[in-house]
């Protein structure tokens, strides 16, 4: 478990960060002042970061977070200190935010904060500028929240990133660039992405307020006019990635089947129809749990999903390079094949029936075992629904003919 140093003075909010750390999955430390901070400095290795509040009982002016920040251990500054002085002076110092306690979302704040802290190393940002030293400081700000971080000099360079970094969620890009400026890299980043799919920030010095409306009008999300305050840089990068994130979780969780987290049958349609209009054969497996309706009654209906879930994970092991695996609904699964081996097919489908058939399933004490009858089809210049019906006869013959099969003609 990851280790958080809460610098803090006062005993109620030290237990409202003490539950804060350990909801977001961390293990608090407490230093009570700057004395306690300096004897824990050898094991500042083992944090990952301190929440440090500004004014301590031996350091009455932000001397703990000097202190901290110098020996690199990232910090976020809690105060009750709400002046513009004391936010400059924290401001001019490489924190990863700050935060003022004026209220109890404050601390609701710090939760969403280190949340993300530890999830950002997954959210990969793209840097477009032809300035060397932008690029840098715009890196070294990202860096300071974890984020994963790839340059660009210029629209032409940006857009080869992309094509390197197709996992990139986010560009923060310059208007006035050589060879493409940042206007026409949104043109031509939103003819290949939607803004719920990557997010682009234009960036200018430029003081023009037109511009903020051309950055959107052509794909940007947002707009940032340089010089801008640090805060405002993190508040619409943060804003931007939740926006991102929350559409994907809602676009997983309309895709995905709630209890196996496979495929669920609205996305298998929706991705295997285009692969239908494909020269060449395609082939597909459809399978249903043999006499499932006794193991629910046997053992009940949370063994019923155990069963479920058991079956999608073997699924999963057997198929996952193969194009798609899907729970259509019910007891009832397909995989759709990539590949036109029908043989090596039903070789592998016969072993993942086999696997499933010598695997104990373990619910509450009790073991289950379970089989699957298989339908498969394998044809050229065949609908999505004839090539689903030819594999379903197939599968309606192995129920009738003892179960526990595959068959595939
Ligand atoms: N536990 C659980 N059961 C489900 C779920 N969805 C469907 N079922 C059950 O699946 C069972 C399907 O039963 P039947 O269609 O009669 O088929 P069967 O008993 O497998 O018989 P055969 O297909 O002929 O081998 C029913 O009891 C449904 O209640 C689910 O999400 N969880």
């Amino acid at each position: 478990m990851r280790k958080i140093l809460i610098v803090e003075d006062s005993l109620p909010i030290i237990t409202l960060h003490k539950s804060i750390a350990r909801k977001a999955g961390m293990e608090p430390v407490v230093a009570k002042t700057l004395a306690q901070v300096k004897e824990l400095t050898d094991h500042f290795g083992e944090f990952y970061c301190a929440i440090i509040d500004y004014s301590l009982p031996d350091a009455p002016d932000g001397e703990a977070i000097k202190y901290i920040l110098d020996r690199k251990l990232p910090g976020i500054v809690m105060t009750g200190m709400l002046d513009d002085k004391t936010r400059n002076n924290i401001l001019r110092m490489p924190v990863i935010d700050y935060i003022t306690k004026e209220s109890k979302q404050a601390f609701h704040y710090v939760l969403t904060l280190l949340k993300r802290l530890q999830n950002n190393p997954s959210v990969k940002i793209l840097v477009v500028d032809d300035s060397s030293s932008s690029r840098s400081y715009l890196t070294h700000l990202l860096n300071r929240h974890n984020f994963t971080v790839v340059q660009a000099k210029c629209g032409v360079n940006a857009l080869e990133v992309l094509d390197d970094h197709p996992d990139v969620r986010l560009i923060i890009t310059d208007k006035e660039m050589p060879n493409m400026d940042g206007i026409e890299l949104c043109n031509q980043v939103r003819a290949k992405y939607t803004k719920d799919e990557i997010g682009i920030i234009g960036i200018s010095g430029a003081d023009s307020q037109a511009l903020t409306a051309k950055f959107i009008k052509n794909g940007a999300n947002d707009f940032l006019q340089k010089p801008f305050c640090l805060e405002e840089f993190y508040c619409r990068v943060l804003q931007n990635v939740d926006y991102l994130q929350s559409i994907e979780t809602i676009r997983r969780q309309a895709n995905t089947d709630y209890l196996t987290n496979l495929a669920n049958r609205r996305f298998y349609f929706e991705t295997v129809t285009p692969k239908m209009s494909l020269p060449g054969h395609h082939s597909l497996a459809m399978m249903d749990i043999d006499n499932f309706k006794s193991i629910n009654d046997n053992y009940g209906h949370d063994a019923g999903d155990e069963v479920l879930k058991t079956i999608a994970q073997l699924l999963t092991d057997h198929f996952a390079q193969d194009f798609l695996v899907s729970r259509l609904g019910g007891e009832e699964f397909s995989v759709f094949f990539d590949q036109y081996d029908f043989m090596a097919t039903i070789r592998s489908l016969d072993g993942f029936r086999e696997e499933l058939a010598d695997t104990p399933i373990k619910v509450g004490g009790e073991t289950i075992y379970c089989t699957v009858s298989i339908g498969v089809a394998c044809e050229e210049d065949i609908s999505l629904d004839n090539l689903m019906n030819l594999a379903d006869e197939r599968l309606y013959k192995a129920k009738q003919t003892g179960k526990n099969k595959v068959i595939f003609e």
